[in-house]
């Protein structure tokens, strides 16, 4: 029984309860979201750990006048019940309800869209720096995880904000964890910084002891500040924030909220940037999600008493295809390199990591650095395989034009998610790949019918001496059997799978077995469509579509893509090229809008990407 959270509606009733009931806060607001994303599925761990500095934060500062900040906001559940979407926490990530991040039309107290990592700092200080502009004054606060402190953007901010020297906190959440276990010499650092309190005690008390030195004269005082300069550097302290600009508080303990409310209070006093090292626990207060990090960061629906998973899967997902596909490959050449950016799992990575961890790389949030290390490795040649999800890709757009395709470096660029990923809605939506990657010289984009075909693309394109992608949705594969040999493919060849002399239909990706089904449906009414698997976006099968178009005169393409740009728009600016202008094309795939939260088969029902939607579109062209 909710005895305080159904009674908060805004940060201001927080301020009226004392130590101990907002105690109890933080056991009702974990049991909320626990009972809650057992229904919904959504990012758990991360969420359950910051209960306690969401509750700090939101007692000490003044929000909406002051401003916080969540970095990825994945973590902001907590956020979202105390400022008046407890009433709705039920509809969370599904279509219609509230989102999984911050978004700012939900909420006067959300200042920032985000999903994506790394953002929060350069964000804020725009913020701090509009408020000096403004004359205003408020309290700016960027919330980041140790995981998105790993992505370069993340330090571009600290640079700057250091220099800048404007107020700001940063309060660092450190869990000890990204999705996967966090890497790299910045983790290594914040862990020296969480374990050797010894050396914090022995720094506090010789700051104190000079401290206490009446300063008689500059020489004394120079003295002071040089042994403390020093003294930095003969201990482990928040040096390094500290080399950047901002005064480092820290390590505290995260779950203490008394402890994080002080020094928040403390960071307020202080001129200039200001980092708050917390330490908190992934998953804390529900034994599954703390023992098993990873599995509860982004979960489907469980049961609550277990923590086992309630989603049945028989087919395997593409991610999982893709995972043995790479491994087989890599067992028969040397050459194939793994690299993911902090997504070992989610990208099914993590088998190559641990049957070739010598070949295997995670880089952090760092999709640009993977890009072109992947390049560096190519020009080295070894083959290497980028695996991102469409929408991060996004971040490495320069990489893949600058460093990638005018060299063309054989990097091979494995696409998971493209397309519509549901629940995590906007940010996460993975169709813009083709459009941005469509317009790059050298490049060859594939997109497999099937798991079969994303087998063979995948061999296709490690063994292609320039760059490549290969893009493939989240969840479900098709479910066909597979062939014993992974075979390559032509390049540039489309696969003709129905001929029928009503329309020509060219579907690419995962609307091709739609269509095939559709063109079945449609030849019972008396339709009869081509149908054909494009398999390439670049280059296209010229040829053959040229061909077909011309004896048809009309085409459909279909995409689960923007049609901004997408494989619609490369068959029309052919088309246009060879004079063929009188030829009827139609084109499906996603309007010029940013597609909203949901699961993946209602949203493509909503776009019609689907075989009824298909059916009514054909029969609207044949009508018209
Ligand atoms: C640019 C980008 N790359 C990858 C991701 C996927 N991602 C979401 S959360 C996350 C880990 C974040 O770790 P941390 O910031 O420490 O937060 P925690 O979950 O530990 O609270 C990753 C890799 C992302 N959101 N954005
Ligand atoms: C917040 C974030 O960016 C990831 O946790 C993402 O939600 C993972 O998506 P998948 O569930 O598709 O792996
Ligand atoms: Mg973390």
């Amino acid at each position: 029984m909710s005895e305080y959270l159904s009674k908060i509606s805004s940060p201001q009733d927080l301020k009226k309860l004392s130590l101990d009931e907002l105690d109890e806060l933080t056991e009702e607001i974990r049991k909320k979201i626990i009972l809650t994303l057992s229904k919904t599925g959504g990012h758990l761990a991360s969420s359950l750990g910051v209960v306690e500095l969401t509750l700090a934060l939101h007692t000490v500062l003044d929000s909406p006048k002051d401003k916080i900040i969540w970095d990825v906001g994945h973590q902001a559940y907590a956020h979202k019940l105390i400022t008046g979407r407890y009433n709705k926490f039920s509809s969370l990530r599904q279509y219609g309800g509230l989102s999984g991040f911050p978004k700012r039309s939900e909420s006067e107290h959300d200042f920032l869209d985000t999903g994506h990592s790394s953002t929060s700092i350069s964000a804020a200080l725009g913020m701090a720096c509009a408020a000096e502009h403004k004359n205003e004054d408020n309290d700016v606060v960027a919330v980041i995880g140790d995981g998105a402190l790993t992505g370069g953007m993340a330090f571009e901010a600290l640079n700057h904000a250091g220099h800048l020297g404007k107020d700001l906190t940063v309060v660092l959440n450190d869990n000890e964890m990204s999705i996967a276990e966090n890497v790299g010499a910045i983790s290594n650092y914040l862990t020296k910084l969480r374990t050797e309190p010894m050396l914090h005690r022995i720094k506090e008390d010789v700051e104190y002891l000079l401290n206490k030195i009446p300063a008689i004269g500059g020489k004394v005082f120079n003295t002071v500040d040089r042994v403390k300069d020093g003294l930095k550097y003969l201990v482990v302290s928040g040096v390094l924030f500290e080399e950047f600009g901002f005064t480092y508080l820290g390590p505290i303990d995260g779950h203490d909220l008394e402890a994080v409310q002080e020094n928040l209070k403390r960071a307020k006093k202080i001129k200039g940037p200001v980092l708050l090292h917390a330490i908190t626990t992934k998953g804390k207060g529900y034994p599954p999600a703390k023992n098993s990090p990873t599995s509860f960061h982004g979960t489907s629906p469980f049961e609550i008493k277990t923590g086992k998973s309630k989603r049945k899967r028989e087919i395997p997902t593409y991610t999982e295809i893709f995972s043995d596909a790479l491994l087989e490959l890599a067992a028969e050449d040397n050459d194939i390199v793994g690299i993911t950016a902090a997504m070992p799992s989610g990208t099914g990575l993590n088998k190559f990591k641990n049957k070739f961890p010598e070949r295997f790389y995670d880089v952090g949030i760092a999709e640009q650095h993977a890009v072109t290390m992947g390049v560096g490795l190519a020009l080295s040649d070894m083959k290497p395989v980028v695996t991102l999800y469409s929408t991060f890709l996004q971040r490495a757009y320069d990489q893949v034009v600058h460093d990638v395709a005018l060299q063309e470096a054989p990097v091979t660029l494995a696409i998971d998610r493209a397309g519509l990923v549901g629940k995590d809605g906007e940010t996460h939506q993975g169709v813009f790949d083709y459009s941005f990657l469509r317009h790059i010289p050298n490049l060859t984009i594939m997109a497999p019918k099937d798991e079969n075909e994303l087998r063979n693309m995948l061999k296709t394109a490690v063994n292609h001496p320039g760059p490549t992608s290969v893009r493939y949705s989240r969840g479900s594969a098709i479910g066909v059997e597979l062939d014993d040999e992974i075979k390559e493919l032509e390049i540039g060849k489309a696969e003709v799978l129905r001929e029928g002399r009503d329309i020509v239909i060219l579907a690419i990706g995962s609307m091709v077995m739609p269509a095939l089904k559709a063109s079945k449906k449609l030849a019972d009414q008396g339709i009869e469509a081509t149908v054909v698997n494009s398999r390439f976006v670049k280059p296209l099968d010229k040829e053959l579509i040229l061909e077909l178009s011309k004896k048809c005169g009309k085409i459909l393409t279909i995409e689960e893509q923007a049609l901004q740009g997408g494989f619609g728009s490369a068959i029309l600016e052919m088309l246009s090229d060879n004079d063929l202008n009188d030829i009827q094309v139609s084109r499906m795939g996603i309007p010029d809008e940013f597609v909203k939260q949901g699961a993946q088969d209602i949203l493509l029902g909503k776009y019609g990407l689907n075989q009824t939607g298909i059916i009514n579109r054909v029969l609207k062209i044949i009508e018209d």
